[in-house]
């Protein structure tokens, strides 16, 4: 869209001390010096026409010939429509009219700023126009460079900005993930242990807690060495995974040989069948790492399950009461799952 701006006044600079011969002179020089295009149209019905324009005229646009109209120049010169609405309002309000116009010519992009100054008879009609353009064309590569140059930068601050929010992504997982096991961690388990309290307490919902400890992992540790205890807690981890459970479900790393799975809105008979479920899948698991023990090699784990009742409890004291219940289950052989409910 073209911006027409409408000038008010008088010409900064006064010729009044010319002499006619002396502007006469003046104006034939600057008509055939100036690397500027001039021309000049008169007011015809409906459209203005061309009445003389100079070489540096022809050389952007050699349609300017006299006799023509602007508007078959505009069509021909492959120059933007909206310049005829430059000329009207020149016509219209008397005053001189600027704007921007990038005609192609030749294949070649031009930037000009245009200049529409009105002639008027002695009854004050606008009789004809006369324009001059200022070539800007050798500015318009390094308003491209600029234009490219920002564009790049945009494109740049949105791959930062991507790389950014990925990094923090990671780092939001890593945050909250067991490195060894690759399952949450003690402070993602914490967060949601205390919404999940929370919730019980406004919907009364029972909220079940597994607190898991493998059996006698420090002679597993002393037998095969820390590695294959190492891996064995992966296979352990992996095995509490699998079992199939809800969305909002969490089997977490609780530290050390110790895992725990939080279980909301899930019953005392529930918790127990699924604390059995993973014992039973947990013995079942050969650990027979990369051959390196001759035969394979198990181990078991113990259960202390906590499940909330209808008083109102803390995080800790479900904890307490689960970490209760596997030292109960420790206390009672080991390898079997003890309940205890608030
Ligand atoms: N390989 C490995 N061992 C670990 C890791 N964290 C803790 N342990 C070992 O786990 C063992 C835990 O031993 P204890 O606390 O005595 O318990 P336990 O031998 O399992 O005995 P109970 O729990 O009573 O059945 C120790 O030997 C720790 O070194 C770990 O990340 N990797």
């Amino acid at each position: 869209m073209l911006r027409f701006r409408r000038q008010y006044g008088n010409a900064p600079v006064s010729i009044k001390s010319l002499n006619t011969k002396q502007l006469e002179y003046f104006f034939e020089q600057l008509w055939k010096q100036t690397l500027n295009p001039i021309w000049v149209c008169k007011v015809v019905p409906d459209d203005f026409e061309m009445v003389s324009a100079n070489e540096a005229a022809f050389r952007v646009d050699p349609n300017q010939k006299p006799g023509v109209l602007v508007s078959e120049v505009i069509r021909m010169g492959g120059h933007d429509n909206e310049i005829l609405a430059g000329y009207y309002t020149c016509l219209e309000t008397g005053d001189v009219v600027e704007f921007e116009q990038r005609p192609w010519v030749n294949g070649k992009e031009y930037l000009f700023r245009t200049l529409l100054v009105p002639i008027k008879n002695t009854q004050g009609r606008v009789t004809h126009i006369w324009g001059t353009a200022h070539n800007l064309t050798d500015f318009l590569d390094p308003q491209k460079e600029l234009l490219a140059i920002n564009e790049i930068l945009e494109q740049r601050v949105k791959e930062r900005t991507e790389q950014l929010n990925d990094a923090l992504k990671k780092l939001e997982i890593l945050s909250t993930t067991d490195e060894l096991t690759g399952l949450a961690n003690r402070r993602f388990l914490d967060e949601n242990l205390t919404r999940a309290v929370l919730r019980v307490h406004r919907t009364k919902e029972p909220l079940a807690v597994l607190f898991i400890d493998i059996d006698d992992f420090k002679l597993f540790n002393d037998e095969f060495g820390h590695s294959i205890g190492d891996y064995c807690l992966k296979q352990v981890a992996a095995t509490l995974l699998s079992l199939d459970r809800r969305e909002d479900d969490v089997v977490a790393r609780y530290g050390g040989e110790e895992f725990m799975i939080l279980l909301p809105n899930c019953s005392s008979s529930d918790a127990m069948r699924i604390a059995e479920q993973v014992r039973h899948a947990v013995e079942r698991l050969e650990l027979n790492p990369d051959n390196t023990t001759n035969k394979p090699s198990h181990v078991t784990i113990s259960v202390g399950v906590a499940v909330s009742g209808t008083l109102r409890f803390t995080s800790d004291e479900l904890l307490k009461e689960a970490d209760d219940a596997l030292y109960a289950a420790k206390a009672a052989g080991r390898n079997q799952c003890i309940l205890r409910e608030l």
